[in-house]
This record gives C-alpha cells, sequence and structure tokens, in this order.
C-alpha cells in the first residue's frame, strides 16, 4: 500500500512499523548510542550505528532510514554524514538531522550548514536548537535548551519552507510543522529533559517511522513524537527519578499499545 492510502495515525502506524522492524541508520553521538539502540530494539525497529565515511554512504542505501546527529564531531565523522546523506538520497531514503547545539562553535555552525546542503527530510532538535537554526537568538546552552517550545514555533515553520522539510521542536509539549500544516503532540514528562541523549533517541525513532512511510514524513514524525510522549507519561507513573525513569521508559516503549498511545499522547491540531 503507497504511503498515500494507508491509514497514518500514530497507532496504524505504531503496527506498521513493528511488523517491518525497519533497519536504521543511526549515526548519533558516544552519549547517545547505547540509549538511541535501545530505544529502537524496544520500540520494534532494528538499529546499526555506522559513522566511517568509508561505508557510510553504502550503509545508507541499504538501511530504511538514516538519523544524523552531530553531538560529539569530529572531522572525520562529517565525512561519514556527509557521504551517508548522499547515500540515502542517491537510493531514495528519508534522512534526520538532528542539529545539537550548532550554534555553540564555528565547526558545529559549518557543518549543519553543509548537511543543510543535503536537504535532509525531517529536522528534530530542541527550541533552541531551531531557533537558532531559523537565524534566530536563542539562550541554549551546549546541548540544552533554554527556550521554550511556543518561542520556536515561528522559527520551526520558517525552516520547513525554507528547508522545504519536515521541522520537529520538542520540550514540555512538541511542535510539528511541514511549513503548511502544524500539530502540536502534548504528553511526556519532566523527567525527560533529565535523562541525556533521550532527544537524540527520538531522533533514531523519528528515523525508524519515516522508513516505513517515506512519502508521509509529517506524519512519521507525530507517531513517533506521541509514541515518545505517551512512554514518557507511563514511566512517570512508576519512577522515583532520573534512573528509575530511564528503565520504566524503555519498558513503556515495548509495551506501549494503540490504547496506552491514545490515553497518554495528546494531539492537537493547529
Ligand atoms: N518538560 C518536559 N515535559 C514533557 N516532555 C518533555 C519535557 N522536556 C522534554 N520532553 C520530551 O523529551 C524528549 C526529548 O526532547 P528534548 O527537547 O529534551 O531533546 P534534546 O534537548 O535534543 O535532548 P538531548 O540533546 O539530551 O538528546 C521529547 O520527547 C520531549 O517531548
Ligand atoms: C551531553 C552531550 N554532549 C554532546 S552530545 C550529548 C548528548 C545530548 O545531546
Ligand atoms: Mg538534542
Amino acid at each position: 500500500m503507497t504511503d498515500d492510502a494507508k491509514n497514518l495515525s500514530p497507532a496504524q502506524l505504531l503496527t506498521d512499523m513493528r511488523k517491518a522492524a525497519p533497519l536504521v541508520h543511526c549515526i548519533t553521538n558516544y552519549v547517545a548510542m547505547n540509549i538511541a539502540a535501545n530505544t529502537l530494539l524496544a520500540a520494534g525497529a532494528s538499529p546499526a550505528m555506522v559513522h566511517a565515511p568509508e561505508e557510510s554512504g553504502e550503509f545508507a542505501a541499504i538501511a530504511g532510514a538514516l538519523t544524523v546527529n552531530i553531538g560529539t564531531l569530529s572531522t572525520e565523522w562529517v565525512e561519514g554524514m556527509k557521504e551517508a546523506a548522499k547515500g540515502a538520497n542517491s537510493a531514495g531514503k528519508p534522512w534526520i538531522l538532528d542539529p545539537v547545539a550548532h550554534f555553540a562553535t564555528q565547526f558545529r555552525r559549518n557543518t549543519v550548514a553543509e548537511l543543510l546542503t543535503l536537504h535532509p527530510t525531517i529536522i528534530r532538535g530542541n527550541a533552541s536548537e531551531i531557533i537558532a537554526l531559523a537565524g534566530g537568538q536563542s539562550a541554549g546552552q551546549g546541548v540544552d535548551s533554554g527556550d521554550p517550545v511556543e518561542q520556536a514555533e515561528e522559527a520551526a515553520k520558517n525552516l520547513a519552507q525554507s528547508q522545504k522539510c519536515v521541522v520537529a521542536v520538542t520540550g514540555t509539549a512538541d511542535f510539528i510543522t511541514d511549513g503548511i500544516q502544524s500539530v502540536r503532540v502534548h504528553g511526556g514528562s519532566d523527567l525527560m529533559p533529565k535523562i541525556t541523549a533521550m532527544g537524540c533517541s527520538l531522533t533514531a525513532l523519528v528515523g525508524a517511522f519515516a522508513a516505513i512511510c517515506p512519502r508521509a514524513p509529517f506524519n512519521a514524525t507525530i507517531a513517533a513524537l506521541a509514541c515518545f510522549a505517551a512512554a514518557g507519561k507511563m514511566a512517570q507513573q512508576s519512577a522515583s527519578g532520573p534512573a528509575s525513569f530511564a528503565t520504566a521508559f524503555l519498558d513503556a516503549l515495548y509495551n506501549l499499545d494503540a490504547a496506552a498511545l491514545e490515553t497518554n499522547a495528546r494531539i492537537e491540531v493547529l
């Protein structure tokens, strides 16, 4: 069935994603590698962390989707990212950019500018990252956001239009736009920003959904963020702090079903 014809609700896409168990090529940072891979496995996808420039282009072509996160950069890694994005583009596979702290240094600004010329299908970042990517002044501190999501909504729309892609801004409530349609996703937990690399893991999960509906990246992004919002809200019920939350979160994602998704994540169509 084509993306146009199929049911693109988060619950249906979760079922489809688990059935397909897509291979997701992740180039992510050293901090995130383990939690991002475990997130994909818990949700039902198949992760592979592959960053060497000698193989990343070839690998991107065989994966269902590619995710590129610039959290811990080196010159060699940047080459690996660019080769991978080119490989994904040549094979017609979606790729997702996570512009971690791109505003912090010249090396990061240059890297993100080069990656944008390779046309990401989806950009997922926190509010400070999205504000800065759209050319605004953000209050971000390194990898952590210093801005509320509402303040990034216009920036996200402008960025989606100028880059012709889907943009997701995450935080207390998430905002997703393709420049024309926009939604907010409510749920999650205020313990989520207390665990490192939750956002990086979410970017990896966006890749899993994009892989199974490459022509509907807006719906794929909503589905991934709704799963996170629901699992986060459920995990909060049994957590006594960040450590127990992290464990409960993976379990909640693994056990998530349509009813729990419906109850614990709210999608506000704007
Ligand atoms: N205060 C909050 N309440 C509910 N959910 C939150 C809150 N803050 C973040 N989240 C959720 O946490 C997840 C990660 O988003 P966040 O914006 O923290 O990413 P990030 O800053 O890129 O994280 P990192 O760089 O550490 O990986 C998203 O699913 C988001 O909805
Ligand atoms: C803490 C940290 N530093 C570079 S990447 C990363 C993971 C959260 O973005
Ligand atoms: Mg981040």
